[in-house]
């Protein structure tokens, strides 16, 4: 059964997400929009990028290809949604993943592990992964370094999870790089002026995945998402504007200077991981939180229509996308795995 063109109505979202979860026997596959294959497709469009507005010194600035170059599609149904496969110069990915897997989860940035750990022990992930990571495995059960134990961080505006918001009062500096970044490639999609102001960085696992959810925790609505992928890749439902719209199933995956040492615990670390950093503007301009945060608003599956990602084992790895997504209600992404956000 290929799963995306047989499933409809109201649980459309669950069953292709079961689906695509599946092990054994492994799902068919066939009917996965996979961006790598290109044109022409009777689903895949060409997205129109803006040229001019960024220079090829900007985009180098920003480890990224000349604009004119990028290889970008939109999806026939799905307007608003710009998938760029790998934008990135050679040598840059490698770089995306050492801030995230070493820098990003430093503090004053907030993961998981903080949940039941002291700030003291959280403070050098890296640093106290690197032995585990570089020793080769002795056959014995290892006890699981932290960045294995790793699920996300939050930046800028932290997401409270419990809360489903921002607020003012939980805020630090989103990095300037991926600040940087955003504002190239928002801008290059029609979208000047963007500013980064929050950013979560999920780390996945073969086994793990994320719920059925929309993104509207953000106050302006009009104002893009970006989703930054590398590693390994898995399978992307993109909802509808109702629970009961078919998702669309795409295949997703995305590459300074690196020691050899980081580089090396890096590529063993992608091998069987990916990662994915969104990157979101919270507030429009002159825009302010409310005084008491308003309702939850990161609805789950059992709410509203969401898109789901599932781990597809791959050959390759390291493979590179920036999925940038402008109509909020349109975008609904997951993971089928279990405890990812604990
Ligand atoms: O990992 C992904 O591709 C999706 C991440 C996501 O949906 C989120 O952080 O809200």
């Amino acid at each position: 059964m290929a799963a995306c063109s047989v499933v409809r109505g109201e649980d459309a979202f669950k069953k292709v997400f079961k689906f695509y979860k599946r092990k054994s026997p492994p799902p068919d596959f066939s009917d996965v929009t996979d961006f790598s294959k290109g044109l022409p497709s009777d689903k895949i469009v060409p997205a129109v990028l803006d040229l001019s507005a960024v220079s090829d010194s900007e985009a180098a600035r920003a480890g990224l290809q000349p604009v004119k170059s990028w290889r970008a599609f939109g999806l026939q149904g799905y307007p608003g949604f710009i998938f760029i496969s790998n934008p990135f110069l050679r040598g840059s990915q490698p770089f995306w993943i050492r801030q995230c897997l070493k820098t990003y989860p430093q503090k004053p940035n907030v993961c998981n592990l903080d949940m039941h750990m002291s700030p003291s022990d959280t403070q050098d992930i890296w640093g106290q992964s690197v032995h585990g990571l570089s020793s080769s495995p002795s056959g014995k059960r290892e006890p699981k370094t932290l960045l294995e134990r790793l699920r996300w961080v939050t930046l800028g505006y932290h997401y409270n999870w419990d809360t489903k918001t921002y607020s003012a009062n939980h805020h630090t500096p989103l990095p300037a790089d991926l600040h940087l970044l955003s504002v190239q490639i928002t801008a290059a999609c029609g979208f000047p002026g963007f500013s980064a102001q929050a950013g979560i960085l999920n780390y996945y696992r073969h086994d793990s995945s994320l719920g059925i959810h929309v993104d509207e925790s953000e106050l302006d609505h009009s104002r893009p998402l970006l989703s930054f992928s590398f590693g390994q890749s898995a399978i992307f439902l993109l909802g509808g504007v109702r629970r009961e719209d078919p998702p669309h199933c795409y295949d997703s995956t995305l590459g300074g200077v690196l020691s050899e040492e980081d580089r090396l615990l890096c590529t063993r670390y992608i091998q069987s991981s990916r990662l994915n950093v969104t990157v979101r503007q919270v507030l429009g301009p002159g825009q302010r939180f409310p005084e008491t945060p308003s309702s939850p608003q990161k609805t789950d599956a059992s709410q509203a229509g969401g898109g789901t990602r599932t781990d597809k084992p791959t050959e390759k790895g390291g493979g590179g996308v920036v999925a940038v997504t402008l109509l909020r209600l349109q975008r609904h992404d997951t993971y089928p795995a279990v405890n990812q956000r604990q």
